[in-house]
């Protein structure tokens, strides 16, 4: 007798079966056009060994399936799609906004309170983007750049007296400056490590902590059906709470900013984000975005901003400890930027020291190939369409061609795979080698913040916060794996302090660090 589970089974297969050979009927298929129909292995859709997903995050399959973009079906609903690690064929895609759109139910887990950029598409995504890019600036840049040495001169407050070497949760700590960041920079907020002061009056939850919550409770907030939420379960309430009170506080500041009632008072208030976005959309002449919208916007702003930036910089900060050679050399390039932490150069330092750290940002870029926030994105195509793809020869040797690509196609733009080709980046694609960004390098295969209309407004943002700080951190301290990770060799340490799973971005697990002062 056949199982439940069985049957089931094989009822899906006949379905996808039938789907398939009625789509090949009607010649409905995906063709790699130029090289002619290419006959792609069914084995290498599969990994060898290990798991899927991470299978897919790297250019293996394309290399085995001998093309890089890859056609397959999902199996459960049958939807036609293709696998994409090419940078010509992601260019063109995410450059045609129309042609290729955005799968918006895939944002959906960031739309609590309500349509924002990140979930819309169409001409509501331009109503919100036009304003939201107006928040965005010189001004706002300069606020980041000080902000951050801000909050880290207070951060590091503590390891400052605490003796010659710390060891410290870096992916915490980082998860702290990068929050206090986006709290100053977005809202004028100056949050403290000790527990961030009392609610506001009239408020169950102080607003960083709300925030904090909220951000990292985001995964459970979507799991959990509503109506448990008046069960008595503690982590259940907490996350309720953080959820209803933040938007209380965001709705508020909202009302007190339209009405005038804050008033602006020093040019950082000007300057931060929250304040940006409400002028524009009040001196915006077209359709502006309604309260709802402004809220869900700096929330999207939030998590968009606060989770990738301290993951990036995660990673960058393990990658630092397993290689000191590169350290060094990051050493010797902010040596040279604040000789002396006494000086005012170093207490004061202002947006135009960012432009003498060519090397920090080469680190900033080359962890951002190996550790892209998203690794991957999707985009639906809108009609019958050809795009670019390479496919390798009978010779051995890959060549330009192009494929068909089907209205109704799901296209998954798989950003990691792309960053670890070695069509790309040679054969030490895998390898953290920040140098390769100091000369001549394949711009279009470097798509952490994507490209296109939909090209990620906070890459000033997060690039300039990121640099500033890598640079600072190691000006004073050199770091390094903890004693029993120090003694392996190099290739097991990164594979402990750099193991990741993905959450809203791909997320580092936690790394600890020793902090040694290089200053007396
Ligand atoms: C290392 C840091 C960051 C990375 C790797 C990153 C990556 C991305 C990516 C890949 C997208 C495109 C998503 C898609 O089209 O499906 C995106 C969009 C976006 N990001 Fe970022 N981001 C970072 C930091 C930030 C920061 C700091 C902010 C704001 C403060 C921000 C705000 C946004 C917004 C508003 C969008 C939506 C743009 C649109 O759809 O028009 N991001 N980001």
């Amino acid at each position: 007798m056949l199982s439940t589970a069985g049957a089931l089974g094989v009822a899906s297969l006949v379905f996808v079966l039938a789907r398939w050979l009625l789509r090949r009927e009607r010649g409905d298929r995906i063709l790699l056009a130029d090289a002619g129909p290419v006959a792609i292995p069914l084995s290498a859709l599969w990994p060898p060994k290990g798991r899927l997903g991470d299978y897919w995050s790297h250019f293996i399959p394309f290399d085995r399936a001998g093309t890089t973009v890859v056609p397959c079906i999902f199996p459960l609903t049958a939807q036609r799609c293709i696998h994409v690690a090419d940078a010509e064929a992601m260019k063109t895609i995410l450059n045609d906004r129309h042609g290729f759109v955005k799968n918006t139910k895939e944002y959906e887990l960031l739309g609590f309170f309500g349509a924002n950029i990140l979930c819309t598409e169409g001409d509501e995504w331009v109503r919100h983007r036009s304003i939201a890019r107006k928040s965005f600036g010189e001004k706002n840049n300069a606020l980041v750049w000080s902000e951050t040495v801000r909050v880290l001169d207070e951060w590091f407050m503590p390891w400052d007296h605490a003796g010659s070497s710390t060891t410290t949760n870096i992916t915490d700590d980082l998860r702290h400056i990068t929050l206090f960041v986006i709290a100053s920079a977005g809202f004028s907020l100056k949050l403290v490590r000790s527990k961030m002061a009392r609610p506001s009056a009239g408020f169950r939850m102080p607003f960083g902590e709300a925030l904090f919550t909220a951000v990292h409770t985001v995964f459970l907030r979507i799991a959990t059906p509503r109506f448990l939420y008046s069960l008595p379960i503690p982590s259940l309430q907490r996350c309720d709470t953080a959820y209803t009170e933040l938007e209380r506080y965001i709705r508020q500041m909202i009302v007190e900013a339209r009405e005038g009632e804050t008033g602006v008072s020093d040019a950082s208030e000007a300057a931060d984000l929250f304040r940006r976005l409400v002028d524009a959309n009040q001196a915006e002449t077209g359709a502006r975005l309604s309260d709802e919208e402004l809220a869900a916007n700096i929330y999207v702003y939030f998590v968009a901003g606060h989770e990738t930036s301290s993951h990036t910089l995660t990673f960058a900060l393990a990658l630092l400890a397993i290689h000191p050679e590169v350290q060094e050399k990051l050493y010797d390039e902010v040596q040279r930027v604040w000789p002396d932490l006494n000086s005012e150069q170093w207490s004061s330092s202002t947006l135009n020291d960012s432009t003498k750290l060519e090397y920090a940002l080469a680190v900033f870029r080359e962890t951002l190939r190996l550790f892209p926030a998203a690794i991957r994105i999707s985009r639906w195509a809108t009609g019958d369409m050809t795009i670019p793809c390479q496919n390798r020869n009978a010779a051995g040797c890959w060549e330009p061609g192009r494929v068909a690509v089907r209205a109704g196609t799901s296209c998954i733009l798989n950003l990691h795979s792309v960053h670890m080709s070695p069509l790309y980046w040679g054969d030490d694609a895998a390898a953290f080698r920040p140098e390769r960004f100091l000369s001549e390098w394949p711009r279009d295969a470097w798509v952490p913040f994507t490209c296109g209309p939909h090209v990620c407004l906070g890459q000033r943002f997060a690039t300039l916060e990121s640099i500033c700080v890598l640079a600072r951190i190691v000006r004073k301290y050199r770091l390094a794996p903890t004693p029993e990770i120090a003694v392996l060799p190099r290739e097991q340490q990164w594979a402990r302090l750099t193991k990741w799973t993905v959450g809203i971005t791909v997320t580092p697990g936690p790394v600890q660090l020793v902090l040694e002062r290089r200053y007396k």
